[in-house]
């Protein structure tokens, strides 16, 4: 695995490619969340009515296959970890497999090097006379945090100083079952009450749901942070408890409550007050290291003049980042661990060599085609050449209750641009495999895949059209497979006999299918690279641009042969 670009110093101009032509448009088209999995009635992708995508996979094995997208193969910890839209889509646009966010804080723990950083100097700074507060995601998904990682940091900061910690926890129940929360935080109570019997005043102090409260993303509803900022900063929120077990148990004796969108909570004393403000003078730790649940946050953490919401008080604090969450805005401008430094990307190669780009997505997942494909990069490389369109998620509404999304708003967006030719790269994320089976409604989520296809179809009319190639892709597994199994496969089933919902991705491979009619009658799927991923997809689409790849990228998945 890369930790420097290895094409550094070597040219930007890519060699034209032998065989294949430049000026084709090509549509990419990510499907989130839209992995491979046997028939079965928890398969949403089977059991949906998708005509398009079945039509490309009889193509098989010449012009679609599956590649992995979890684990080492996208630059994970171990192959145990399932992908995620971060890692995937950095794979995708950069072409190369980097040790990534969770890999590197296991690293910088393990060697203890994280506590000999700039960034855990600054923060130390605060020990003495403040508090150290820890605000992340409590889980151990790996997705945008692990709570071994928590554990460890906060038995490290123990170990170098921090005499009073405040930890502000966001429940998951996306990336792991729902329910979970309550042994998360029971397991991390037990470590707080350790950390006390050694002296230190270590306690929770506040909390809430992931997606209702603190980690919310692309800008799509503000309020979402603002929850997080009145319970972790200003101690204000509409539940107060004792502890936070207390806390987690009694909000989800709501019939209908859920890990995801726990109300926010405050853990208050004897008297009433709110146990961890954040004041003057402390230490802040946002420990995720995932940047796109966490920069809206680091944002008011950070920035002196925010206009976002009323922060009421901006305290005077240091605060760091597990990592730096985006190396354009250098937020935050302190950090624990370096990200990956992942750098020539395939969005910046074309841009330097002329190829007109135009990606789309919804709000949810506008990030996706745009941040996470330019290698966590904000902006355009070249705006005279690059267009990029978000289409407004809704707000308040749960995804299972609007199934399509803006899959077909995206759709005819990408439609208009393949016609207007005036792109030669038209690239969508369709979000709708993703999100609605994050929610773990089984016919919803056929709802959305069926939705998927339909905004496939559009796309591929339309490629058909001005005689373009297509490329269709996914980042990650997740509506393929929507029961918890033991580990023979069986569903597993609660108490009342109930299927339990399997919320998270999954560790499954990705279909990549390529066709059109501007596709070379030649080209086909190379049959020497068994075990492709997420990060040999950048080569191939270069070539179907009509340009050789950079020597340093995985290898392409096409052969040219006559016909
Ligand atoms: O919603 C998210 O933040 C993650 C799951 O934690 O999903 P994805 O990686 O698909 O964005
Ligand atoms: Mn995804
Ligand atoms: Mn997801």
């Amino acid at each position: 695995m890369a930790t420097r670009p290895p094409g550094e110093g070597k040219p930007w101009e890519l060699a034209a490619h032998p065989r294949l032509a430049k000026g084709t448009v090509v549509g990419v088209v990510v499907l989130d969340g839209w992995g491979e999995a046997p028939p079965d009635p928890f398969n949403c992708i089977h059991a949906a009515d998708t005509p398009t995508l079945d039509a490309l996979k009889k193509a098989a094995p010449a012009r679609w296959r599956l590649i992995k997208a979890h684990g080492t193969a996208v630059g994970l910890p171990t192959d145990d970890d399932m992908g995620n839209s971060e890692v995937g889509h950095n794979a995708l646009g950069a072409g190369q497999i980097y040790a990534q966010g969770a890999k590197l804080v296991d690293l910088a723990l393990a060697s203890g090097k994280i506590y000999e950083g700039e960034g855990f100097k600054y923060i130390r700074q605060s020990f003495d006379d403040g508090t150290l507060h820890l605000i992340g995601l409590l889980s151990d998904g790996g997705v945008h945090s692990r709570f071994d990682q928590l554990q460890l940091l906060l038995k490290g900061a123990s170990e170098h100083g921090a005499r009073r910690i405040r930890v502000h926890v966001l429940t998951d129940g996306r990336d792991v079952l729902d329910g979970s929360s309550v042994r998360f935080v029971e397991m991390l109570e037990e470590d707080l009450a350790r950390l006390r019997e050694k002296g230190v005043d270590a306690r929770v102090a506040s909390g809430g749901g992931r997606m209702y409260v603190t980690m919310d993303r692309y800008e799509n509803d503000w309020q979402v942070v603002k929850r997080g900022w009145d319970a972790h900063v200003l101690g204000e929120a509409p539940h107060k408890f004792k502890n936070a077990l207390e806390a987690v148990k009694k909000l989800r004796e709501d019939p209908k409550a859920n890990d995801q969108y726990l109300p926010p909570f405050v853990i208050v004393d004897e008297s009433g007050k709110p146990v961890g403000l954040i004041q003057d003078g402390d230490a802040v730790v946002t420990f995720n290291f995932r940047a796109d649940r966490m920069v809206m946050l680091a944002k008011a953490l950070e920035y002196e003049n925010f206009d976002k919401f009323d922060r009421v008080r901006f305290p005077k604090i240091r605060y760091a980042g597990m990592l730096q969450y985006d190396g354009e805005l250098k937020l935050p401008s302190q950090y624990l661990v370096a990200p990956p430094e992942i750098e020539r990307t395939s969005g910046e190669y074309l841009a330097r060599n002329g190829v007109r780009t135009y990606a789309c997505s919804e709000t949810v997942k506008f990030g996706h085609v745009t941040f996470f494909w330019n290698g966590n990069r904000s902006g355009y490389f070249n705006p005279s050449l690059e267009k990029y369109e978000e289409i407004p998620s809704d707000i308040g509404v749960p995804f299972n209750v609007q199934p399509k999304m803006k899959a077909l708003e995206i759709a005819q967006k990408a439609r208009d641009a393949i016609l207007s030719r005036k792109f030669d790269q038209v690239r969508v994320n369709i979000a709708n495999g993703d999100m609605v089976g994050h929610t773990g409604d089984t016919e919803a989520t056929i709802v959305g895949c069926k939705a998927a296809d339909e905004a496939v179809k559009i796309i591929l009319d339309a490629i058909e059209q001005v005689g373009g190639i297509f490329v269709l892709t996914a980042d990650h597994g997740n509506a393929e497979d929507m029961a918890k199994r033991d580990k023979s496969g069986k569903p597993l089933r609660d108490k009342d006999g109930k299927v339990q919902a399997l919320t998270s991705h999954t560790l499954n491979p990705v279909p990549i299918a390529i066709g059109g009619p501007g596709l070379a009658p030649g080209v086909r799927f190379r049959t020497d690279l068994p075990n492709a991923g997420l990060a040999n997809v950048a080569a191939t689409v270069m070539n179907l641009h009509g340009f050789e790849a950079p020597d340093h990228y995985e290898p392409t998945l096409i052969e040219v042969v006559d016909k």
